[in-house]
């Protein structure tokens, strides 16, 4: 199924979680270099997909390939280490006392390395810095605001110096220089030709670096082009047009994960 320079596919993908059917049929191929946006409303699937993409959750029919290999198959045929992902924020930091530090370092750790290299603690201090919390990265995390945490989860996607960056919802509840300084991360990243899918609600900071928007409504993809063809500003996508599912699932954080 694997377009030449696609670096993540999905093709007919659909994912049932419990009873429910979250998502529809999805293609989507992401190449090398683009920055997408996926938007839609509260439990329309988006988490559930960017998940689905790195093998988080199994495809239930339809295929899934990351830089060309089943994310859910044997470890060793993806890159992982070429991957950084934050998750949504959770609000919660499964309870284990790590400084902000230590959690940044787990982002260094995958299967073939579990041990930090020597510049580790340079290139961790750096991830924080590019947050915003250099100096903070001696306390725990337990002690750090939502906000917070969720710098901390996206410098541990950052110091892997990813060539593919996954977002989930990472502005939520960033303040505005926060945000400002991830769009400078992003920036940065597009310059050296990176990959980022970011999961968003608003553009916000974000807009004028994002080259191509998926919509999701209902777990299929009712719109996927650049924001300019779009007609209508893609940053109001989320307007709930529908009454609000109930709060979706709480999910595991995923701090525990090492790649
Ligand atoms: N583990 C699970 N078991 C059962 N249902 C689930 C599970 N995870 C998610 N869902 C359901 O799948 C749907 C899509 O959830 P998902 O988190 O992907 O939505 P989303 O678009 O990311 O929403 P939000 O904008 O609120 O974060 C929701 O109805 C949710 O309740």
């Amino acid at each position: 199924m694997s377009s030449a320079s696609a670096i993540l596919e999905a093709r007919e993908l659909d994912v049932v979680l419990g009873s429910a059917r979250v998502l529809h049929g999805v293609d989507l191929s992401v190449t090398a270099g683009e920055t997408v946006a996926v938007l839609g409303s509260n439990g329309s699937g988006k988490s559930t997909l960017v998940k689905t993409l790195i093998g988080l959750h199994p495809a239930t029919s339809g295929g899934v390939r990351l830089y060309g290999a089943d994310p859910a198959g044997p470890s060793r045929a993806v890159p992982w280490q070429k991957v950084g992902y934050a998750p949504q924020r959770t609000g919660a930091t499964t309870g284990v006392p790590a400084t902000a530090l230590e959690v940044v370092a787990s982002g260094l750790l995958h299967r073939r390395r579990l041990r930090p290299g020597r510049d580790a603690r340079a290139r961790c201090l750096a991830a924080l810095a590019q947050v915003g919390l250099a100096d903070r990265a001696h306390e725990s995390v337990q002690v750090f605001s939502g906000g917070q945490q969720q710098r901390v989860l996206i410098a541990r996607a950052l110091v892997r110096e990813p060539d593919l960056l996954i977002l989930d919802e990472p502005l939520s509840g960033m303040d505005r220089a926060s945000m400002d300084a991830l769009a400078a991360t992003v920036a940065a990243l597009q310059r050296r030709g990176a990959t980022v899918v970011v999961v968003l609600h608003e553009l916000g900071p974000l807009a004028g670096l994002i080259t191509r928007t998926v919509v999701l409504h209902g777990g299929r993809i009712v719109h996927d082009a650049p924001p300019s063809s779009r007609g209508t500003d893609p940053g109001v996508v989320d307007a709930h047009p529908h009454p609000e599912p109930p709060a979706a699932v709480p999910t595991a954080p995923d701090l525990q994960r090492q790649w």
